[in-house]
Protein backbone atom coordinates (compact mmCIF):
# COMPACT_ATOMS: atom_id res chain seq x y z
CA UNK A 1 0.00 0.00 0.00
CA UNK A 2 1.19 3.47 -0.71
CA UNK A 3 2.01 5.82 1.82
CA UNK A 4 0.93 9.54 1.22
CA UNK A 5 3.79 12.02 0.40
CA UNK A 6 4.23 14.59 3.88
CA UNK A 7 5.75 18.19 3.89
CA UNK A 8 6.51 19.64 7.33
CA UNK A 9 7.59 23.44 7.96
CA UNK A 10 10.22 23.83 9.90
CA UNK A 11 9.75 27.35 12.57
CA UNK A 12 13.22 28.30 13.06
CA UNK A 13 12.43 31.03 15.96
CA UNK A 14 10.52 28.18 18.23
CA UNK A 15 12.20 24.79 16.80
CA UNK A 16 9.57 23.31 15.82
CA UNK A 17 8.68 20.73 12.76
CA UNK A 18 4.87 21.32 11.98
CA UNK A 19 3.30 17.53 11.36
CA UNK A 20 5.39 15.84 14.12
CA UNK A 21 3.61 13.15 15.09
CA UNK A 22 6.36 12.32 17.75
CA UNK A 23 7.49 14.42 20.44
CA UNK A 24 9.71 14.04 23.18
CA UNK A 25 11.22 16.03 25.99
CA UNK A 26 14.89 15.88 27.89
CA UNK A 27 15.00 17.89 31.39
CA UNK A 28 18.33 18.02 33.11
CA UNK A 29 17.22 15.93 36.22
CA UNK A 30 17.52 13.39 32.98
CA UNK A 31 20.54 13.78 31.92
CA UNK A 32 21.89 12.70 35.79
CA UNK A 33 25.68 11.07 35.44
CA UNK A 34 26.50 12.05 31.92
CA UNK A 35 28.36 15.52 33.32
CA UNK A 36 31.77 16.02 34.61
CA UNK A 37 30.45 18.34 37.35
CA UNK A 38 27.84 16.43 39.53
CA UNK A 39 27.58 19.28 41.58
CA UNK A 40 26.66 22.29 39.15
CA UNK A 41 24.39 19.63 37.60
CA UNK A 42 22.46 19.64 40.81
CA UNK A 43 22.64 23.08 41.44
CA UNK A 44 21.15 23.84 37.91
CA UNK A 45 18.30 21.41 38.04
CA UNK A 46 17.42 23.21 40.86
CA UNK A 47 18.19 27.05 39.79
CA UNK A 48 16.27 26.20 36.69
CA UNK A 49 13.43 24.02 38.51
CA UNK A 50 14.11 21.65 35.84
CA UNK A 51 14.28 22.79 32.49
CA UNK A 52 13.47 21.49 29.66
CA UNK A 53 16.96 20.82 27.47
CA UNK A 54 16.13 19.54 24.73
CA UNK A 55 13.30 18.72 22.34
CA UNK A 56 12.52 16.52 19.49
CA UNK A 57 10.13 16.31 17.07
CA UNK A 58 9.88 13.44 14.71
CA UNK A 59 7.79 11.82 11.51
CA UNK A 60 7.40 8.28 11.05
CA UNK A 61 5.89 7.27 8.48
CA UNK A 62 6.44 3.52 9.09
CA UNK A 63 9.08 1.03 10.62
CA UNK A 64 10.16 -0.80 7.36
CA UNK A 65 13.73 -1.65 6.67
CA UNK A 66 13.43 0.82 3.84
CA UNK A 67 11.32 3.76 4.89
CA UNK A 68 13.29 7.04 7.04
CA UNK A 69 12.40 8.53 10.27
CA UNK A 70 12.94 12.51 10.15
CA UNK A 71 12.03 15.03 12.30
CA UNK A 72 13.76 18.45 14.11
CA UNK A 73 15.61 18.29 17.54
CA UNK A 74 16.01 21.91 19.47
CA UNK A 75 18.52 22.17 22.16
CA UNK A 76 18.78 25.09 24.81
CA UNK A 77 22.35 26.49 25.62
CA UNK A 78 24.01 26.58 28.72
CA UNK A 79 26.82 24.98 30.73
CA UNK A 80 27.06 22.73 33.21
CA UNK A 81 29.88 23.57 34.93
CA UNK A 82 32.42 24.02 31.97
CA UNK A 83 30.41 21.56 30.17
CA UNK A 84 28.29 22.66 27.40
CA UNK A 85 24.96 21.19 27.14
CA UNK A 86 24.65 18.40 25.78
CA UNK A 87 22.09 15.07 24.00
CA UNK A 88 22.40 11.76 25.57
CA UNK A 89 23.96 10.35 22.95
CA UNK A 90 23.14 6.60 21.32
CA UNK A 91 25.07 4.16 18.44
CA UNK A 92 22.05 2.58 16.24
CA UNK A 93 20.33 -0.02 17.66
CA UNK A 94 21.47 -1.78 14.00
CA UNK A 95 24.96 -0.05 14.14
CA UNK A 96 25.20 -0.06 10.62
CA UNK A 97 22.62 2.12 10.24
CA UNK A 98 23.61 6.28 9.09
CA UNK A 99 22.22 9.64 9.61
CA UNK A 100 22.24 13.00 8.49
CA UNK A 101 21.62 16.44 10.42
CA UNK A 102 21.17 19.59 8.57
CA UNK A 103 22.09 22.50 10.60
CA UNK A 104 19.29 25.23 10.93
CA UNK A 105 19.43 28.19 13.82
CA UNK A 106 22.64 28.67 16.18
CA UNK A 107 25.81 26.71 16.44
CA UNK A 108 26.80 23.59 17.72
CA UNK A 109 28.49 20.03 16.92
CA UNK A 110 28.59 16.70 16.61
CA UNK A 111 30.84 14.51 19.11
CA UNK A 112 31.34 11.24 16.87
CA UNK A 113 32.68 8.43 18.62
CA UNK A 114 34.17 4.78 16.86
CA UNK A 115 33.70 1.47 18.30
CA UNK A 116 37.37 1.32 18.95
CA UNK A 117 37.41 4.56 20.70
CA UNK A 118 38.49 7.62 18.34
CA UNK A 119 37.00 10.91 18.51
CA UNK A 120 35.72 13.29 15.66
CA UNK A 121 34.01 16.22 15.82
CA UNK A 122 31.77 17.76 13.03
CA UNK A 123 30.99 21.53 13.81
CA UNK A 124 27.62 22.62 12.85
CA UNK A 125 25.64 25.97 12.03
CA UNK A 126 23.02 26.94 9.77
CA UNK A 127 22.87 25.25 6.72
CA UNK A 128 25.96 22.61 7.45
CA UNK A 129 25.20 18.72 6.49
CA UNK A 130 26.33 16.48 8.89
CA UNK A 131 26.87 13.04 7.75
CA UNK A 132 26.96 10.27 10.82
CA UNK A 133 28.23 7.26 9.28
CA UNK A 134 27.38 3.75 9.75
CA UNK A 135 28.51 2.53 13.66
CA UNK A 136 29.37 5.89 14.88
CA UNK A 137 28.19 6.69 18.33
CA UNK A 138 26.95 10.36 18.17
CA UNK A 139 26.04 13.06 20.74
CA UNK A 140 24.80 16.80 20.12
CA UNK A 141 26.62 19.51 21.65
CA UNK A 142 24.95 23.22 21.99
CA UNK A 143 28.62 25.44 21.95
CA UNK A 144 26.27 28.68 20.99
CA UNK A 145 24.38 31.25 22.85
CA UNK A 146 20.88 30.66 21.86
CA UNK A 147 19.17 27.15 20.70
CA UNK A 148 20.88 24.91 18.99
CA UNK A 149 18.39 23.79 15.93
CA UNK A 150 18.85 20.69 13.56
CA UNK A 151 16.85 18.72 10.99
CA UNK A 152 18.24 14.70 11.23
CA UNK A 153 17.10 11.43 9.19
CA UNK A 154 17.50 8.13 9.66
CA UNK A 155 16.48 4.58 8.35
CA UNK A 156 13.03 4.03 9.70
CA UNK A 157 14.67 0.34 11.45
CA UNK A 158 18.13 2.00 12.84
CA UNK A 159 16.90 2.37 16.27
CA UNK A 160 18.71 3.81 19.51
CA UNK A 161 21.06 1.83 21.78
CA UNK A 162 21.67 3.87 24.55
CA UNK A 163 23.60 1.54 26.97
CA UNK A 164 26.91 1.78 24.60
CA UNK A 165 27.65 4.90 26.18
CA UNK A 166 26.56 3.77 29.68
CA UNK A 167 29.02 0.65 29.86
CA UNK A 168 32.00 2.78 28.80
CA UNK A 169 31.59 4.90 31.12
CA UNK A 170 30.87 8.13 28.95
CA UNK A 171 32.19 9.27 25.89
CA UNK A 172 36.18 9.29 25.86
CA UNK A 173 36.00 13.25 25.42
CA UNK A 174 34.13 15.72 26.95
CA UNK A 175 33.27 18.98 25.30
CA UNK A 176 34.10 21.93 27.95
CA UNK A 177 33.74 25.92 27.74
CA UNK A 178 37.10 26.96 25.42
CA UNK A 179 39.99 29.30 27.42
CA UNK A 180 39.26 32.40 24.83
CA UNK A 181 35.93 31.33 24.04
CA UNK A 182 34.55 28.69 21.71
CA UNK A 183 35.10 24.57 22.64
CA UNK A 184 37.79 22.73 23.80
CA UNK A 185 38.13 19.02 24.16
CA UNK A 186 39.06 16.94 27.56
CA UNK A 187 39.78 13.53 28.07
CA UNK A 188 36.91 11.71 30.14
CA UNK A 189 38.85 9.93 33.13
CA UNK A 190 35.86 7.62 33.71
CA UNK A 191 36.33 6.07 30.19
CA UNK A 192 36.28 2.68 29.84
CA UNK A 193 37.34 1.03 25.90
CA UNK A 194 35.53 -1.45 24.67
CA UNK A 195 37.16 -4.89 24.31
CA UNK A 196 37.96 -5.92 20.59
CA UNK A 197 35.10 -8.84 20.99
CA UNK A 198 33.08 -5.88 22.13
CA UNK A 199 34.01 -3.88 18.61
CA UNK A 200 34.00 -7.10 16.70
CA UNK A 201 30.59 -7.65 17.92
CA UNK A 202 29.30 -4.26 17.09
CA UNK A 203 30.85 -4.83 13.70
CA UNK A 204 29.47 -7.98 13.14
CA UNK A 205 26.49 -7.07 13.41
CA UNK A 206 26.49 -5.52 10.09
CA UNK A 207 26.58 -8.87 8.75
O1 LIG B 1 18.31 10.30 21.41
P1 LIG B 1 19.21 11.32 22.04
O2 LIG B 1 20.63 10.86 22.10
O3 LIG B 1 18.68 11.82 23.32
O4 LIG B 1 19.26 12.53 21.05
C1 LIG B 1 18.11 13.21 20.68
C2 LIG B 1 17.75 12.96 19.24
O5 LIG B 1 18.83 13.30 18.46
C3 LIG B 1 18.63 13.19 17.09
O6 LIG B 1 17.71 14.14 16.72
C4 LIG B 1 18.21 11.83 16.67
O7 LIG B 1 17.98 11.69 15.32
C5 LIG B 1 17.03 11.44 17.44
O8 LIG B 1 16.65 10.17 17.10
C6 LIG B 1 17.37 11.53 18.89
O9 LIG B 1 16.35 11.04 19.64
FE1 LIG C 1 21.02 8.69 15.72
Amino acid sequence: MLTEPASCHVDLAAGTMGGAGGRYQKRLSDLTGLYLDADAHRDLVTRTGDAVVYDVGDFRPSAAAGDMIFGLTRMSPGLVGEEFFLTRGHIHAKADRPEIYYGQAGQGLMQLESPEGETRIVEIGPQTICYVPPFWIHRSINTGEGDFVMMFAYPADAGQDYGIIERSGGMRHRVLRGEGGGWRLAENAAYRPRTPSEVQALMGAAA
